[in-house]
């Protein structure tokens, strides 16, 4: 359903995915972890047909996300990082005028959009506007209009962000409840939630990927037999790695 395909991005002169490869099936949610920086957001980015990648290819439902863009794109539900919402409307307009986008109008259209701000727990903040909205509230207004479609594939950056604890039990069990017929990504800095909901966990560091294991696999990668252990172990070597080519390459425009 997701594919990724030696996918690169370069801004200037820093490289900062470097030939991402992976698929995604059905039933899969894959867990996406790296420190800062680590072109988690960038690769989420060019799958859901928001950035080109310069080379290699991501693909959706078998549709290129650059090339075919609009078919790619209607198989997806995509949460950017942040709480992009337009401020003005109500989590119940920003819904709706996403429906809309996609086609959706009468009797379709509104139950569509009373399911999602259902699924969300978007509650009475439905009717208030977004910029008067908490953070987790935003958060969850931009989670509803990710999933009104009921896409097969959804891709979500930092979908618990921002969330109190309840909220993000919450948004966890919605996840692994769409995720019997859905392909998922998600990306997060917390490895409990890897171990909460993910099927599938990677790590990314300076734009290379370390890992692809279940999490059971990547808690043994770790000395101490935990994902947190594992994945220190694992981004320091990387990082070191890359101290080390970096001090014995000759700066540039020195003499060869
Ligand atoms: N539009 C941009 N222009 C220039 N550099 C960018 C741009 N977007 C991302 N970068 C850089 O690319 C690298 C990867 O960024 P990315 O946002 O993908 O990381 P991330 O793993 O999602 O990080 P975080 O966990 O902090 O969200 C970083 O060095 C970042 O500064």
């Amino acid at each position: 359903m997701i594919v990724a395909d030696t996918l690169v991005k370069r801004f200037g002169r820093h490289l900062a995915v470097d030939r991402v490869s992976f698929t995604v099936k059905r039933g899969e949610v894959l867990g996406f972890l790296g420190p800062n920086g680590a072109g988690k957001s960038t690769t989420m980015r060019m799958l859901a047909g928001c950035l080109e990648p310069d080379s290699g290819a991501a693909r959706l439902a078998g549709y290129d996300s650059s090339l075919d863009r609009r078919a790619a794109q209607s198989h997806l539900g995509y949460l950017p990082e942040g709480a992009p919402a337009y401020p003005a409307m109500t989590p119940r307009g920003f819904v709706r005028f996403h429906l809309r986008a996609r086609g959706f109008s009468g009797n379709a259209l509104r139950e569509a959009e009373r399911r999602a701000l259902d699924l969300a727990s978007v509650g009475e903040a439905a009717e208030k506007p977004i910029s008067a909205l908490s953070k987790g509230y935003k958060r969850r207004a931009a989670l509803a209009a990710a999933i009104a479609h009921d896409p097969p594939i959804l891709i979500l950056d930092e979908p618990t962000d921002g969330l109190d604890p309840n909220q993000k039990d919450g948004v966890r069990a919605l996840i692994r409840e769409m995720a019997r017929d859905k392909a998922i990504i998600i990306s997060t800095h917390l490895l409990d939630e890897v171990e909460a909901i993910c099927t599938r966990a990677m790590v990314i560091a300076d734009g290379r990927l370390l890992a692809d294991e279940t999490p059971q696999g990547l808690a043994a990668l770790g000395g101490a037999g935990d994902i947190g252990a594992a994945f220190r172990t694992l981004t320091r070597q990387a990082h070191e790695s890359i101290q080390a080519r970096d001090t014995s390459s000759p700066p540039t425009g020195a003499a060869q």
